[in-house]
């Protein structure tokens, strides 16, 4: 908390209130649902589509400040965001190192290339993975820095703990995966329907957790001998062999 607000101390007082967050997939989906729903600014830019890079790097670069998220440190899209803003900062006169603050798990080579750049560098809790990541540096980090008291949110994130612990029928978290889990014939596909919720994007930030979990799940469940998951690298290199043609090293799911 005390760091999220000496990280948002410099570029305010400067001026410089254009917050930018470069990350993909679970580095970025949550910050952006934080920041929507509590009617804060923060451009996230999660494309790796010349067009879309070039127009965002071109709004506002004077008084731009950049959160490159990554948790592996490794995404290439991630690592081109970055590069895209170093390049414009360096031919804007802008020094980079008071522009640039990245998040990542320690010891990841995104770590280590940002130390080397002098840029701040906030690390993340290595035993929480990405879709879980919401409350951690990687959602709160950005938040903070575009102006959500963080804060409160952790605060009310406390209020609920008692609950979500809670075995029984009052725990929302129990009664969603008994939904998910308990239907006959069991279902494999699910609608996430905005019914009122006062969280703006909370639909696609939940896609991507029930995404990863079942296909982790399915992954597990290949381990053990039994069927990978419909549409995964597993599925797909099963494919491929059954089709002869080698199979490809993917990156690792989170
Ligand atoms: O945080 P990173 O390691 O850069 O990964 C960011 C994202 O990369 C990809 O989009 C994966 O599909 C996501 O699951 C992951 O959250």
């Amino acid at each position: 908390m005390g760091e999220i607000a000496a990280i948002r101390e410099e570029p305010q007082a400067a001026g410089v209130d254009h917050v930018v967050l470069a990350g993909m997939g679970g580095s970025s989906l949550a910050p952006e649902v934080i920041c929507a729903t509590a009617g804060v600014p923060l451009t996230v830019l999660d494309s790796s589509d010349p067009d879309q890079v070039s127009a965002a790097v071109a709004e506002h670069l004077e008084r731009t400040v950049l959160v490159v998220s990554s948790k592996s440190g490794g995404t290439v899209e991630t690592d081109s965001q970055r590069r895209a803003y170093e390049d414009a900062f360096a031919k804007a006169g802008i020094e980079a190192t008071g522009r640039i603050v990245v998040v990542t798990d320690p010891g990841s080579p995104l770590e280590q290339s940002a130390r080397e750049a002098g840029y701040r560098v906030v690390l993340a809790d290595p035993n929480v993975g990405g879709r879980y990541s919401a409350l951690t540096a990687f959602g709160l980090v950005p938040s903070g820095l575009a102006g959500v008291d963080v804060g409160a949110l952790l605060d009310e994130a406390e209020s609920v703990t008692d609950l979500l612990a809670d075995d029984g029928e009052g725990n929302p978290g129990l009664v969603l995966g008994a939904a998910l889990g308990g239907t006959s014939p069991l279902r494999d596909k699910i609608v996430l329907a905005a019914d009122g919720t006062p969280l703006a994007g909370f639909g696609d930030w939940t896609e991507q957790a029930h995404r990863r979990e079942h296909r982790q799940a399915g992954h597990r469940r290949a381990a053990r001998g039994g069927r990978g998951p419909a549409g995964s690298r597993a599925a797909a290199a099963r494919g491929r062999r059954a089709a002869g043609a080698p199979g490809v090293r993917g990156r690792r799911d989170r």
